[in-house]
């Protein structure tokens, strides 16, 4: 079916109208174990791309070589004009392309604020102020700080800007990583699994926060299991098993897809999770 997303109908590994982000033949083994095997693959420019698919099916594992957290046996990939393949995490993301884990790495023993602060150290050239153009540093600190605390209020955290992270719920948390992770005003943002351990109450609130950087022009990759975000966000799904990306497209035609179905949504491919949470609060669960 007809889109104006992919270049021709969608199908796994299609070829996009405007990509931000290319990649082609990449393979990660971990012993005899072949984790990932994209033939190609292309994320969409300014948009929210969903990457779903069962457990172990490589999702992970491929957020971690994009973002150079991992090297991969063989493969190519380039994001928005830059080779990346071999480039160093803190590198990857000073050019824009930041990403969140499934565990979240706020760092405890730091206030909400510090944390915030730390993800401005992404930004190009930060190191190079810090050492010698000390007045102009000062300058930067107080924009740094200014950015954080707005991100901090969009995010309803200003309460707890002066907090121990350690203190915050797992919901919480989820929201600073990804409010800190805004902090260098990526063009790409990976969130792995940003649902996991969310409460239902901070759920929606999670769910308008993506749906805003999409707003703001940041394109969005996230992977997640919870098919009433992935419904509800997603302008475009790609879905992974064993290693390979074996279907894609709109979310509505993916979840129709039936070999879709038999490989990860089984008795699933109805529920609208979000229902299903919400009804859990009315009853007091
Ligand atoms: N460091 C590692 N060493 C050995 N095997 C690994 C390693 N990391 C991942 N794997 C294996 O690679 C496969 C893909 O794992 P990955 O975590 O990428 O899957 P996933 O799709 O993200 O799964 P989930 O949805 O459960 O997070 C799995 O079989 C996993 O056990």
């Amino acid at each position: 079916m007809a889109n104006s997303i992919s270049v021709g109908n969608p199908s796994p590994g299609c070829k996009k109208v405007d990509p931000i982000l290319v990649a082609d033949n990449v393979t990660r083994q971990f012993g005899g174990l072949t984790a990932v095997n994209v033939e190609h693959l292309e994320i969409p420019r300014g948009l929210i791309t969903a990457l779903i698919g069962p457990n172990g099916a490589g999702k992970t594992t491929m957020f971690n070589l994009l973002t150079g957290f991992d090297k991969p046996n063989t493969g190519t990939w380039n994001f928005d004009g830059h080779d990346l393949a071999g480039v160093a995490p803190y590198k990857v993301a000073r050019m824009g392309m930041i990403r969140t884990f499934q565990l979240t790495k706020a760092l405890s023993l730091l206030t909400v604020i510090d944390n915030m602060r730390l993800g401005a150290q992404n930004q190009p050239g930060e190191g190079l102020l810090q050492s010698f153009l000390r007045p102009i540093w000062k300058k930067r600190e107080v924009e740094i700080t200014q950015r954080a605390d707005e991100l901090l209020e969009r995010f309803k955290l200003d309460a707890k800007r002066e907090d121990f992270a350690a203190s915050l719920s797992g919901g919480q948390r989820k929201l600073l990583e990804m409010a800190r992770a805004l902090m260098s005003k990526p063009k790409l943002v990976m969130l792995d699994e940003p649902m996991a351990g969310v409460n239902p109450a901070l759920t929606q609130s999670l769910l308008e926060h993506i749906k805003g950087l999409k707003n703001d022009g940041t394109t969005v990759l996230f992977v997640e299991h919870d098919m009433h975000m992935v419904r509800n966000i997603s302008d475009w799904v790609i879905v992974m098993a064993e290693g390979r990306i074996v279907a894609e497209g709109p979310p509505t035609q993916v979840m129709k897809d039936q070999a879709v179905i038999d490989a990860y949504l089984g008795a699933h491919a109805d529920t609208d999770l979000g229902t299903v949470a919400i009804k859990t609060i009315k009853a007091g669960k």
